[in-house]
């Protein structure tokens, strides 16, 4: 018998259940009341600072559309995060930054060049790390470092070994007899062997363990703290990027909507519902989630204290009580875009 007790995060006053795709109520439209990118991208900074520039953006698999008309742009010497639920387009977009998927319309960009057209100078200077990670894993870890580095004039090896000896792995293990966690870190080091300019990196956690997740953050931070290199990144360990990104591109059917870290943190809040009057609250323009968890309630909205209040006293519920409490990055994600049951054991 299934005994567990289940809590959910809802924008629907009701049951559980997958959001609407596009098209859906837009009072329960995550983005509703944020100002999204113009079609034109206005305010970007110069195109010589640009890293990355999308504009108009539509995605067809098929008949399947995965987004219409995204419109962004990634700053040089940003760390920036993109963040959606499974089967938004993440992979797709980072396919189509690196020119491996054309889009049906629209302009993709990256370092200054069609991404679909780019130069081999430019190519170089962009170091990708997906899910699948490496193609010739017949070879050694050392004859990947000499096969890799032959196509980089800059390559500096040393930063490769740097990090696969921390393995403890001689150098003469071939890539298929390694772990999935290992082999992403000779891929991290061959892309900082590489010393690129712009690196993205799609799932970067992906089956590593808890030290190498650390070990890779720590890189990345060592790579990212000057501020001339532009990193791209997702992950579905959102607490890992609130430590690593400035900025943050959420992706929900099919539109975007881009953000600094630190002012989504300062504007979104999480409330703890210490009195709802016997009533459950709905989600709604100002409540955007809501969450059931360990017999709590938690409220996700933009709106101050005082706002909420009357909000859910006009829903019925009362007399209210609510407490702000932190937030992370993950609680905010949750709270904005999804809808999940959460067992408790
Ligand atoms: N080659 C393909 N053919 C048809 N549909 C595809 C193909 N690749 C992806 N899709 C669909 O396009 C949508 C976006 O997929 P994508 O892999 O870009 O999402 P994602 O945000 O990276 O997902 P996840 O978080 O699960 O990795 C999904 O609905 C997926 O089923």
């Amino acid at each position: 018998m299934d005994n567990t007790s289940h809590t959910w995060i809802g924008r629907t006053g009701g049951c559980p259940g997958e959001p609407a795709g596009v098209g859906a109520d837009d009072n329960l439209w995550p983005f509703r009341g944020i100002e999204l990118p113009s079609p034109e991208g206005g305010g970007r900074a110069a195109l010589a600072e640009i890293a990355t520039e999308v504009s108009g953006l539509c995605h067809r698999y098929g008949s399947k559309t995965v987004y219409e008309d995204l419109t962004f742009s990634v700053d040089k010497g940003a760390v920036c995060g993109l963040l959606g639920k499974n089967g938004q387009g993440k992979s797709t977009l980072v396919n189509t930054l690196m020119g491996f998927l054309k889009p049906v319309r629209g302009v993709c960009r990256v370092l200054g060049e069609d991404s679909h057209d780019l130069s081999p100078l430019n190519r170089g200077r962009i170091g990708l790390l997906r899910e699948g990670h490496l193609a010739y894993d017949f070879l050694t870890i050392e004859q990947s470092e000499r096969f890799y580095g032959a196509f980089y004039p800059e390559w500096q090896a040393y930063r490769f070994y740097d990090l696969v000896d921390r393995m403890g792995m001689p150098r003469s293990s071939r890539l298929n007899r390694l772990s999935c966690g290992q082999r992403s870190q000779v891929v991290l080091g061959l892309i900082m062997a590489q010393n690129p300019d712009l690196l993205i990196l799609d799932d970067f956690s992906l089956g590593l363990d808890a030290g190498y997740r650390r070990l890779f953050l720590e890189v990345l931070h060592d790579f990212t703290k000057n501020g001339d290199k532009t990193v791209f990144v997702t992950s579905h360990i959102v607490q890992d990027l609130e430590n690593l990104v400035d900025q943050i591109i959420f992706i929900d059917r099919g539109r975007i909507w881009k953000t600094r870290l630190a002012a989504f943190l300062d504007s979104f809040k999480r409330y703890e519902c210490i009195d709802l009057g016997g009533r459950q609250p709905v989600c709604d323009a100002v409540v955007r989630g809501v969450e059931w968890r360990n017999g709590s309630t938690f409220l996700y909205s933009f709106s101050g204290i005082d706002e909420l209040i009357v909000l859910l006293e006009a829903q019925g519920c009362g007399p209210v009580r609510l407490q702000r409490r932190p937030m992370t990055l993950e609680d905010g994600f949750v709270g904005l875009l999804t809808v999940i049951m959460i067992e408790e054991g």
